[in-house]
């Protein structure tokens, strides 16, 4: 049987990668697995969650069918490699970090995908990104700014598919509220 796509969507800094590196081990107990992006960004920047490459090699990868899903955002490509497709063929739920803006495109490919939209108090939202200190000043002042929009219209439709999760308190007690969400 198929296993089930779960996109994890939400503001930039509103923790879906602290999320879904919390949610690795105990999901992989479950037998799912947790998708590692492709990012035009540097190799620290990146982290070990995703693979690090340079707008050449992206286009490349993208030429050569590498991805199940990409999409373009805050002037860097993601990637989501091919893998997830298989791995979902094999019964696995699979977690992704997605892009709001791609979820039309996502929903087209994966008709059955769940969606979780992480939410968290603007003022938390606006110290986590400073305190991480990826961006710039003025990145981050870009990422609020499309934040603010994608909140508003995202909140605004009452998508009843969309499940949406709070993450302005402690990380363990989000997990514990995303393993309630997909059932496991
Ligand atoms: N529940 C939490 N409590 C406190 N800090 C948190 C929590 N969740 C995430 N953070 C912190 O907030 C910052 C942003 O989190 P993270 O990088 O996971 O966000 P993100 O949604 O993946 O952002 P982006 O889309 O920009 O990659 C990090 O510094 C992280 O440690
Ligand atoms: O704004 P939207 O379309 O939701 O998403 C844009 C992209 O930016 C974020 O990644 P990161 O902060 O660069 O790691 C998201 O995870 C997504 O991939």
């Amino acid at each position: 049987m198929a296993g089930r796509l779960i996109y994890l969507i939400g503001p930039s800094g509103s923790g879906k990668d602290s999320l879904l590196d919390a949610a690795r081990e105990p999901l992989a107990e479950r037998g799912g697995r947790v998708a590692r992006r492709v990012i035009t960004r540097s190799a620290e920047a990146a982290g070990e969650a995703a693979q690090a490459v340079s707008a050449e090699q992206f286009a490349t990868m993208q030429a050569q069918g590498a991805f199940a899903m990409s999409w373009q955002a805050n002037g860097l490509c993601y990637g989501i490699p091919r893998l997830v497709d298989d791995w979902l063929a094999a019964g696995a739920d699979v977690l992704v970090n997605g892009s709001r803006a791609y979820l039309p495109q996502a929903r087209a490919r994966y008709p059955d995908l769940q969606v979780i939209l992480l939410t968290v108090d603007p003022a938390v939202l606006r110290e986590r990104l400073l305190v991480r200190g990826r961006e710039t000043l003025p990145q981050i002042e870009e990422r609020l700014a499309r934040n603010a929009e994608f909140t508003t219209s995202m909140l605004a439709a009452d998508d009843p598919s969309l499940s949406l999760l709070d993450n302005s308190g402690p990380l363990r007690k989000s997990l514990e509220k995303l393993f309630r969400l997909i059932g496991k």
